[in-house]
């Protein structure tokens, strides 16, 4: 990938998470930077609290900053009202949490083809969709299984095939692996890089993991309320 001409899928400029709770201010972060690239894999390293979860839910539009801007596909969303944040979140933007959140009255495939039907698509073509996405997961025989039917490691899949159905330009997770036992955290992991790699996602992976963060393009780590990176990482490898 060159530098030169990936544009960028995902900058956050100068953004802040501050809290106001009884009477204390808690600055999480303050004027944060952060470019994520059509195509790059990027890890989200940092002790717990320093901010990666908020970080995410900022960048995912979930939750709004207490300053600066965030960009999607070139698309600044800062100004957005609820429901432009939605449609843009709908359709731009994958994100799975360490826990699937799969509907467990649905069918593995249903559960995948959902958030397509949600964007406009048929049921036909969105059955036919979440199975092309299932099977890149090694899933294809289990299309009809319910979410308790499934083990963690096939639940995980299809949270993230969830994710990617409408091809998002960002795909954030927030330790997507983190329940799973370790060998099925690096193979469900693997997979992650490899289909977002294929489906042509960026994607911001909050891990605590560091051999899981190696396997990606690029390490940042959040400490003290800033985005680190390169040499400067090795400073603070003590406190993650
Ligand atoms: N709704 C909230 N109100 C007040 N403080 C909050 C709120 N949400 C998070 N915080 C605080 O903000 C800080 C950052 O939390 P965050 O969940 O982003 O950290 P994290 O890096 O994801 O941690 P972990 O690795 O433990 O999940 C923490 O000190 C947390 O206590």
């Amino acid at each position: 990938m060159s530098e030169a001409i990936a544009r960028v899928a995902l900058r956050l400029e100068k953004v802040a998470r501050i809290y106001e709770q009884g009477g204390a201010t808690l600055r999480v972060f303050e004027d944060l930077d952060l470019e994520v690239r059509e195509g790059e894999m990027v890890a989200l390293v940092g002790h717990s609290g320093a901010g990666k979860s908020s970080l995410l839910h900022i960048a995912g539009l979930l939750e709004r900053p207490t300053g600066g801007s965030v960009e999607i596909g070139g698309r600044d969303c800062t100004a957005l009202d609820d429901a432009g944040r939605t449609a843009v979140r709908r359709a731009d933007i994958g994100f799975v949490y360490q826990f699937h959140n799969l509907l467990p009255e649905f069918t593995a495939q249903e559960n995948v083809a959902l958030p397509h039907m949600i964007a406009g698509y048929s049921k036909a073509s969105s059955m036919q969709e979440a199975e092309r996405l299932l099977s890149k997961f090694g899933l294809g025989a289990r299309l009809t299984h319910r979410p308790p039917e499934l083990s963690g490691g096939e639940q995980q899949r299809v949270a993230i095939a969830r994710a990617l159905a409408n091809h998002p330009k960002v795909v954030l997770a927030d330790e997507p692996t983190g329940n799973l036992d370790p060998g099925t955290s690096r193979a469900v992991f693997a997979e992650l890089l490899d289909v977002t790699r294929t489906e042509g996602a960026a994607a911001l992976i909050a891990t605590h993991n560091l051999d899981l963060a190696g396997q990606m393009d690029r390490l940042v780590l959040i400490h003290d309320g800033a985005i680190r990176e390169g040499a400067e990482i090795a400073k603070h490898y003590h406190s993650l």
